[in-house]
């Protein structure tokens, strides 16, 4: 249980060991904690154990916390609670609640975690999201009610209030709470100047919270623009070291690989020996390099989607709601977008001849893949390049390990990444000790083994993904998502919870991946290293923390999508698709 005081100083809260409590214990609402049953969701986190209660009483709170450790539903619970009992006390005429966050993706998935929980309550509140590109007849339609909870990144708020859509003086008599979540985010984003504006709205009596994982001087910056007097929430885990960002439950380790190209190799034995669980995430600093990367596993009938800011949001959106489904194991992503484009333009290598004509990408200043993104039950997150910064790797490993879970991080470090690596290792090295002792040196001997066994014929692949194949692919992949993305935005405004339409995961090689290559052959495999690889499996078994195969929507949905419009309209064509159907049942 929290110790907290009635002081009026803010104060920094710290958790005892009290784990048995329950959401009950929170005396949150039946109809909350029937919905919490039906989500499976049975004890709170320590986050929510100590913010909840706070919440409720009405006190502005400043929650830091872990990545995965539940923020979300540390205000939202609370938020829906006081709704519940207020709902049609009076005539409102701006949504109650504001719920700001950094990026559209984040607005969704808020967004889509609020509409659930108010629909296994059966309660009788409105939730909306409002994202950019909305015309405004759209927001005027979005925000006619006026709804109960409104989820949006600032600069959409901003337009409403420019628009004449939301009144200044509605949001003074109306608005009684107001969440930034991913807090360290929304100035990086560049929405500072639109919460500056916002902020001059906000009445005094608005009660204010803030939820971030990592601290930083943005953070220091809005809770002194917004906030009264918050309690500050610092929630390390339960017997977990103070300083530490990442989970104890994730398990991390590096592997120092030779050079950038043994990092395929590597990469590859990893997963065909299955040293490491899926569903897996996989992190490079570039778009190219994740479609190289794409291009090389599935010639080793690995099949993967790339995740990055050039795609249209809808596609983006769908490929996370299909990887969350467990549609495909495979996510290659790349966590830049506005706050990240120095980084892809920093760290981009030279190609080739013509690398330096081609056009800088157009990326989605509002693209934020790893923050606060919710990846549902991800075994694995594999750095495949370090990130640049320290913060970068907290948010990429944190997406393993989420609530109650447990995961593993390996990183690649080739020796030009060893300096980084170091500096990130540092940072979140215990102080008192100076020991980085939570990323070990991956433990199997029998990778190295793996590795000599796939060499061959993995460099002779690596040969033939050139780097017109990836420019090739990537611009492929672009038409098809686009296409895609027209369908996806009219078929789900009539069918939100359809998902196994589109594939992400198509095969981008012109040819099919050679047939010899899906297996390792039996004189390639050394019979030390497929004991190690069983040994890893079995111990995985053990923990429990082999992903079960999921079923596949699309298998109870077949006589359904024989009918569906979207079918005849795929960015493959008919031959390709028999093609990949032949290929799939082989
Ligand atoms: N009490 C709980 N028990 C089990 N699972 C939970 C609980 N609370 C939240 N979760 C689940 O844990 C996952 C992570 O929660 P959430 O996204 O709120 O974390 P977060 O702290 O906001 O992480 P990040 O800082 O990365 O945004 C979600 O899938 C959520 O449904």
């Amino acid at each position: 249980m929290a110790n907290s005081s009635n002081t009026t100083q803010k104060e920094e809260i710290e958790l005892d060991d009290e784990e048995n409590q329950s959401f009950e214990d929170l005396s949150l609402d039946p109809r909350l904690l029937r919905a919490l049953i039906k989500k499976g969701i049975k004890k709170p986190t320590p986050i929510q154990r100590v913010a909840i209660p706070l919440i409720l009483e009405g006190k502005d709170v400043v929650a830091r916390a872990k990545t995965g450790s539940g923020k979300t539903f540390a205000y939202l619970l609370p938020m829906l609670q006081k709704l519940l009992l207020d709902s049609g006390s009076n005539k409102r005429l701006a949504p109650s609640s504001f719920i700001l966050v950094p990026t559209r993706e984040l607005c969704h998935q808020v967004y889509s975690e609020v509409t659930s929980i108010i629909e296994l309550c059966k309660a009788q509140l409105k939730a909306v999201q409002l994202i950019r590109g909305m015309t405004a007849a759209q927001m005027k339609q979005t925000m006619s009610g006026p709804p109960d909870i409104l989820v949006s990144t600032p600069a959409c708020v901003l337009t409403c209030l420019k628009a004449g859509i939301l009144q200044p003086k509605a949001i003074q008599d109306s608005l009684s709470m107001l969440v930034l979540d991913e807090a360290d985010l929304l100035l990086n984003y560049g929405h500072g100047d639109d919460l500056r504006s916002l902020t001059a709205h906000v009445p005094k009596r608005c009660q204010c919270l803030l939820m971030s994982a990592t601290p930083s001087a943005d953070v220091e910056k809005l809770k002194k623009l917004i906030l009264h007097n918050p309690y500050i929430l610092t929630l390390p885990e339960v017997g977990g070291n103070k300083d530490e960002l990442i989970p104890n439950n994730v398990n991390q380790s590096w592997v120092s690989c030779k050079s950038d190209h043994d990092k395929f190799i590597y990469i590859l034995a990893l997963l065909k020996y299955e040293f490491v669980a899926k569903k897996m995430l996989i992190f490079t600093n570039t778009i190219d390099m994740g479609f190289r990367l794409k291009l090389f596993l599935e010639k080793f009938a690995f099949r993967s989607a790339v995740l990055n800011a050039e795609l249209p949001q809808n596609s983006r959106l769908h490929m996370i709601e299909e990887f969350n489904a467990g549609l495909f194991d495979y996510l290659i992503a790349t966590d830049i977008g506005q706050a990240g484009k120095d980084q892809e333009d920093s760290v981009k290598k030279p190609e080739g001849k013509n690398s330096r004509k081609r056009k800088k990408p157009k990326l989605d200043a509002e693209f934020g893949v790893v923050r606060g993104i919710d990846f549902k039950n991800v075994l694995t997150v594999i750095n495949f390049e370090v990130p640049q910064t320290a913060s970068g790797y907290v948010h990429r490993v944190g997406r393993t390990g989420r609530a109650f879970t447990t995961g593993a991080s390996v990183s690649l470090v080739s020796p030009d990444e060893m300096e980084a690596f170091d500096e990130i290792k540092a940072t979140l090295s215990d102080k008192e000790s100076g020991k980085a002792y939570f990323i070990n040196s991956f433990n199997s001997k029998g990778l190295d083994e793996a590795v000599k066994s796939l060499r061959y014929r993995a460099e002779d692949i690596l040969r033939s993904v050139t780097s017109f194949c990836v420019r090739e692919s990537r611009a492929q992949d672009l038409r098809n998502e686009i296409l895609n993305s027209e369908k996806l935005k009219s078929h789900f405004e009539a069918n939100p919870r359809d998902l196994d339409l589109l594939k992400h995961d198509k095969v981008l090689s012109k040819k099919e991946p050679p047939a010899h290559l899906r297996n390792i052959p039996d004189y390639l495999v050394d019979p030390a290293t497929q004991e190690a690889s069983n040994i890893v499996k079995l111990t995985r078994l053990a923990m429990g923390n082999n992903r079960k195969p999921s079923q596949r929507p699309s298998q109870k949905r077949k006589s359904k999508r024989k009918r569906d419009p979207l079918k005849t309209l795929s960015g493959e064509g008919s031959n390709q698709r028999n093609k990949r159907k032949r290929s799939n049942q082989k």
